[in-house]
């Protein structure tokens, strides 16, 4: 078994799909939480100045988009075919898309700054995405047989999806008793027993 270093910060965010994969296939891993004054020495001697960034063995791999899915193709929750991978990447690539804007809430939030520029934010610039991005979501599983977002089993982009829903419930962006299908879907993801026993343990953040 390759020795699994992550590094990240002491939030979910963007690292949590990675340690949920983790968790899911039972893979040890160390869980490097880099603090504020670690990160002004670590930075530059980071692929891209910015994390995550999964060492694997002292092979270094950054952007959490490629680390997920090395990790989902090597754990085998890539995608059936190369078209249902397709469909998986194109699904994290769209929630990438609107943590662009959730982004401009989360950062400020997590640098405490002014509550009423917060809010303008959040009802400004996240509502609106989030809309977008949940409608587009409820029209994938729409279409879904399976209840997961792509084929008739687990893939990343379900992982990424639910975590990603965890943040918008905690910070007031959806509401699973008006979104039933969403809802739904999470307690999906959720249910998955490996799953379930790592986010009954794990240290809990807002993002
Ligand atoms: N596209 C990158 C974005 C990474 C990113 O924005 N990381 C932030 C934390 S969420 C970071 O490293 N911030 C510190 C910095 O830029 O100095 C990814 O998906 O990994």
């Amino acid at each position: 078994m390759p020795h699994y270093e992550l590094y990240y910060f002491d939030v979910r965010a963007l690292a949590e799909p990675i340690r949920i994969i983790f968790a899911l296939f039972d893979v040890p891993y160390e869980d490097h939480r880099v603090t504020n004054e670690q990160w002004d020495e670590l930075k530059n001697d980071t692929p891209y100045g910015q994390l995550p960034v999964l060492k694997v063995d002292g092979f270094e791999i950054g952007q959490s988009s490629a680390i997920g899915r090395y990790l989902a193709r090597k754990f085998g929750i890539a995608g059936q075919t190369p078209e249902e991978e397709a469909q998986a990447d194109s699904i994290v690539d769209q929630y990438k898309d609107f943590i662009y804007f959730f982004r401009q809430f989360t950062s400020r939030t997590y640098y405490n700054e002014d509550p009423a520029e917060i809010k303008i934010v959040a009802d400004t610039v996240v509502r609106p995405a989030a809309e977008n991005y949940l409608a587009i979501l409820k029209k994938v599983l729409a279409n879904s047989k399976s209840g997961f977002l792509v084929g008739d089993s687990l893939t990343w982009a379900d992982i990424v999806i639910a975590d990603n829903l965890t943040s918008l419930l905690k910070n007031g962006f959806v509401d699973f008793k008006e979104e039933k299908q969403l809802g739904k879907f999470y307690e999906k993801i959720h249910a998955i027993p490996k799953i379930q026993e790592y986010v009954a343990k794990r240290k809990d953040t807002v993002v």
